[in-house]
């Protein structure tokens, strides 16, 4: 009986049987599963991600349309900042991204191809979910002088920061660097914030850290933080199931419709 012997890209090793019909269509099923895990990796470091026009509901609450028509595009290697009110479906939209949900109408697609062509595990790889502040961080003090702090902000409360937020989420940014997906998306929470000795000394760090981790990467961020916001390429604001307004933090003010509202009323929420 003749054998081919294939490799996929994590070197399990594929012994396919040509000898028959059936097997032949086995063997197909095989190729395409092998070419479709190394294309998706490459499709998402070099196209933009979009939701094109989706429509969603929850599966238990079918008659409340959530997302209608929502329409966002996050170009490839830039940051998109994401905020709007309480409700509006920014969440939503990070489930259906990290495909938690299938969208009810439109698609998710990857440099054009609709991501429903792809395995959910392979989708798993390439997409990094990061709860960013006890997050970022959980670095050494070394890793914090790596990221360009100069050796006087390395001091005690330094180390008292990362004392507090090793309790809080070892490692998880390290795993995300590890696991060096293509798109990345972090949920920026404003709760559980640092005494506020340490602000200062905490937007630096957090600065450079997420620079780091961003770079190159598809991002998009639920943002809280005024800094965010402003060094984003892009800022989508979200409200009532759609983005309603998209451009830069000048742009959005100048436009004064609800970001810039949005900003004016919370602006202590911001900063
Ligand atoms: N699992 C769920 N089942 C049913 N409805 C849900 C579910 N999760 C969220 N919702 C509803 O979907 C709507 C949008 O919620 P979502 O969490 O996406 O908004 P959000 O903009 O992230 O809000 P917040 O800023 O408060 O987190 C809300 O009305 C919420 O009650």
């Amino acid at each position: 009986m003749q054998q081919k012997r294939l490799l996929d890209e994590n070197y399990r090793l594929f012994l396919i049987d040509g000898s028959s019909e059936k097997n032949q269509s086995v063997n197909t099923h095989y190729m395409s599963a092998l070419k479709s895990a190394s294309n998706i990796s490459r499709l998402a470091w070099s196209g933009d991600v979009c939701l094109e026009d989706v429509h969603f509901s929850y599966p238990l609450r079918p008659d409340v349309e959530i997302l209608n028509g929502l329409n966002l595009t996050l170009k490839c290697g830039t940051v998109t900042a994401l905020v709007g009110p309480s409700g509006a479906g920014k969440s939503t939209i990070v489930q259906l991204l990290a495909r938690f949900y299938e969208p009810n109408s439109g698609r998710l697609t990857v440099a054009g191809e609709d991501v429903r062509t792809f395995d959910k595990s392979e989708w798993a790889r390439i997409v990094s979910l990061v709860n960013q502040e006890p997050v970022l961080f959980s670095v050494s003090v070394g890793e914090n002088i790596a990221y360009g702090l100069p050796d006087d902000h390395v001091s005690k409360e330094t180390c008292n920061v990362e004392a507090y937020l090793v309790a809080r989420g070892r490692n998880r940014y390290s795993r995300a660097l590890l696991k060096n997906a293509p798109i990345l998306i972090l949920d920026e929470l404003v709760f559980h914030r640092p005494p506020v000795h340490w602000m200062q000394l905490c937007e630096r760090l957090v600065q450079d850290a997420l620079n780091h981790l961003m770079k190159r990467r598809t991002t998009l961020v639920i943002a809280h933080r005024l800094s965010t916001v402003q060094n984003a390429h892009q800022i989508a604001l979200c409200s009532d199931g759609r983005i309603a307004e998209l451009g830069t933090h000048s742009e959005l003010l100048a436009k004064k419709g609800q970001y810039a509202s949005l900003v004016g009323t919370q602006r202590l929420a911001f900063e």
